[in-house]
């Protein structure tokens, strides 16, 4: 497998107002992997996973300092434009939030936006294979304009990765993703990511360690808003470097 690394993060630093919660974060995130962000909660997890598509701009006070890269562009700098950054990294939240709009057209409309289909066979195509892709095109291909609400949770969490898949992102951001899901939902999500990965990179924030051990490749254990440790996720589960890796993977705190 070739290594190319899609992220590249150096001394990042992230504020709500006075308060500090990442210090000094530098990591490399690697195309066609599985990244898991894990960590006691308020770590700090999400607020790092928000910072990688410019998520945190919309939260008032939240200041970021430090660089951060995709492909080697600065996200932060004055040439990228937010709209394009969130098409190339892309983001998948803990609740499923499909728009109130039929399963068609919650696919569609990233592509339409960004101007991706020329006319309504490019699309309907873009839809399909998005909807393939997820793991759910089987299960909605007659059923297209029923509203993406009116599925189940784990599908309308699929239809999301499939909205995200369609604007053709190099990463995909997962925080929690199966966190409102039952056992099945949740373990078809783990395929799926599974499958993703060959074509994206993919970083997922979970409480789960066994989800962190059976999707990862890569793990980065933070703790009070460093990142503590960061390698195979192997290494990280059975010969952490860290005590306070080894504290957490072996239940002393979380
Ligand atoms: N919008 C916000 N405004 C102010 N402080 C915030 C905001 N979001 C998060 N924080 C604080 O930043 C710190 C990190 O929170 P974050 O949600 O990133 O942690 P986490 O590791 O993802 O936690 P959890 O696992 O509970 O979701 C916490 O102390 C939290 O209270």
């Amino acid at each position: 497998m070739t290594e190319t690394n899609r992220i590249s993060a150096r001394n990042v630093k992230v504020f709500y107002g006075e308060k500090q919660a990442i210090n000094d974060v530098s990591i490399d995130i690697a195309s066609e992997h599985v990244t898991a962000f894990i960590g006691p909660s308020g770590c700090g997890k999400s607020t790092f996973l928000r910072v990688l598509n410019r998520m945190n701009d919309t939260i008032p006070g939240c200041r970021v300092t430090g660089e951060i890269k995709l492909d080697g562009q600065d996200i932060y700098g004055p040439d990228m434009d937010v709209v394009q950054l969130r098409a190339r990294v892309g983001m998948v939240f803990q609740k499923p939030n499909p728009f109130p709009k039929s399963i068609y057209e919650n696919v569609a409309y990233g592509p339409r936006i960004h101007g991706l289909a020329n006319g309504k066979t490019e699309m309907d195509a873009i839809v399909e294979k998005s909807l393939r892709r997820a793991g759910l095109w089987d299960e909605v291909k007659d059923r297209l304009t029923d509203a993406g609400t009116a599925l189940s949770g784990g599908q309308q969490q699929r239809l999301c990765i499939a909205r995200a898949i369609a604007v053709s992102p190099e990463v995909i951001l997962m925080d929690e993703p199966c966190s409102a899901l039952d056992p099945i939902a949740t373990a078809r999500i783990e395929e799926l990511i599974d499958d993703l990965k060959g074509r994206y990179a993919i970083v997922i924030v979970t409480h789960s360690m066994q989800q962190a051990a059976r999707v990862s490749q890569r793990t980065a254990f933070f703790h009070l808003g460093t990142m503590v440790e960061y390698g195979p996720t192997e290494q990280i589960f059975t010969n952490p470097r860290e005590v306070r890796t080894k504290d957490y993977i072996t239940g002393r705190y979380g």
